[in-house]
């Protein structure tokens, strides 16, 4: 990890000018900087104020962590820190300049398509995966659409790990259970109840609000909270309802949006050791077409269904056939009789009416 000076990261953002201001977070502000060699980097600088002791101590958290982590493609990157004796420690990361996956879903006019939907919740979970069979083990505790960032390939990358702990940390053992609201896990009440089940509740409501487009906590809705609107929804099949209206959602996605649902449900559920999976086996669900219960349930008996069908017709055209072939014996015709007898027409004819039932 690089130790940066505090004027080259001064000039590299034009002294911290608003320009070059990225966004405002509750414990820091994050500025654009371009360095000497013309690399582009993300600056978190903790904000001036009266909050300034609270906002260093979730950097310092912040560097703590992320310098304990080896580097994941999903991830952010962080490249390296600079000490100022006034205005303390800054963070230096790699730069994601195509926003949130908050701003994606909820801001901009071209919401995503649905299989990039499916590809920021795997990448998603990866990053959640990383974390939790990590050494040491890293609890996130903040997993939100807000802390989800896109790279220049539109990449996503989890960021923001001002409120993580390392499992391995005494201290966090006595965490006070912290969050935001909305995707925070309601059984998450007290500093003993801290476990990856709480990042894996947040991923399940991230993965509702991608599916829906809707907001985690949305006070113009009733009921407001995305889990309340749509477990019952998804317990009562009714997926369609649940999908973003505003991009039409394909016929061949649609069993896997249907099983990421059910998978969603199961990460929001209050039952976090019998129900509530662990990252690696939501991963090993997405993954893995053959346990998409749903997807395999329906093909499976429509071939089934269809092959049957098929057979009943391949069966009373080869009756028929034989007929024919029997008729045409008894009447002498050798030619029809010799083409029958070899199979090719039988086959041939047999093809055709496969064929037509496609
Ligand atoms: N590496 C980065 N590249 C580009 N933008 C970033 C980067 N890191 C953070 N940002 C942006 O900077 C802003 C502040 O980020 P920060 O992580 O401090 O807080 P936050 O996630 O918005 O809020 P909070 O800390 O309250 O959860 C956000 O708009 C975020 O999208």
């Amino acid at each position: 990890m690089e130790k940066y000076d505090y004027e080259e990261l001064v000039n590299s953002t034009q002294s911290f000018s608003p320009a070059r201001l990225i966004g405002r977070g509750s414990h820091g502000s994050v500025y654009k900087g371009v360095l000497k060699d013309n690399k582009l980097v993300a600056i978190k600088k903790p904000t001036r104020g009266p909050e300034a002791l609270h906002d260093k101590s979730k950097l310092d958290n912040e560097i703590g962590v992320l310098s304990s982590l080896r580097e994941n493609p999903h991830v952010i990157n962080l490249l390296g820190t600079s000490q100022d004796s006034a205005n303390g420690k800054l963070l230096v990361m790699e730069l994601m300049p195509n926003g949130s996956l908050h701003d994606l879903l909820h801001v901009s006019t071209a919401p995503p398509t649905w299989p990039k939907r499916v590809e920021i919740a795997t990448q998603i979970a990866r990053a959640v995966r990383f974390l939790h069979e990590g050494k040491p083990l890293v609890i996130h505790r903040d997993i939100k659409s807000a802390n989800i960032l896109f790279d220049s390939n539109w990449n996503s990358k989890l960021a923001d790990f001002g409120l993580a702990v390392l499992q391995l940390d005494s201290q966090s053992q006595v965490s006070q259970p912290a969050g935001t609201i909305g995707y925070l896990d309601p059984c998450y009440t007290t500093p003993s109840k801290l476990s990856t089940k709480n990042d894996v509740f947040s991923f399940g409501v991230v993965l509702l609000e991608i599916i829906s487009g809707r907001k985690a906590i949305d006070m113009s809705r009733v009921p407001s909270s995305i889990v309340e609107w749509a477990i019952p929804l998804i317990k009562d099949r009714r997926i369609s309802e649940i999908c973003d209206p505003r991009i039409a959602l394909p016929a061949f996605m649609k069993p896997t949006i249907r099983h990421m649902l059910c998978i969603a449900a199961r990460c929001v559920s209050s039952n976090e050791d019998q129900v509530r999976p662990s990252v690696a086996e939501i991963i090993t669900l997405m993954e893995n077409p053959l346990i998409h219960h749903d997807r395999v349930r329906f093909p499976i008996w429509k071939s089934l269904l269809r092959r049957m069908v098929l057979l009943k017709r391949r069966r009373k055209l080869a009756s028929r056939l034989q007929a024919r072939s029997c008729a045409a014996t008894k009447q002498g015709d050798h030619h029809v009789h010799s083409h029958l007898s070899s199979g090719r027409l039988l086959l041939k004819e047999v093809l055709a009416d496969v064929r037509s039932h496609k």
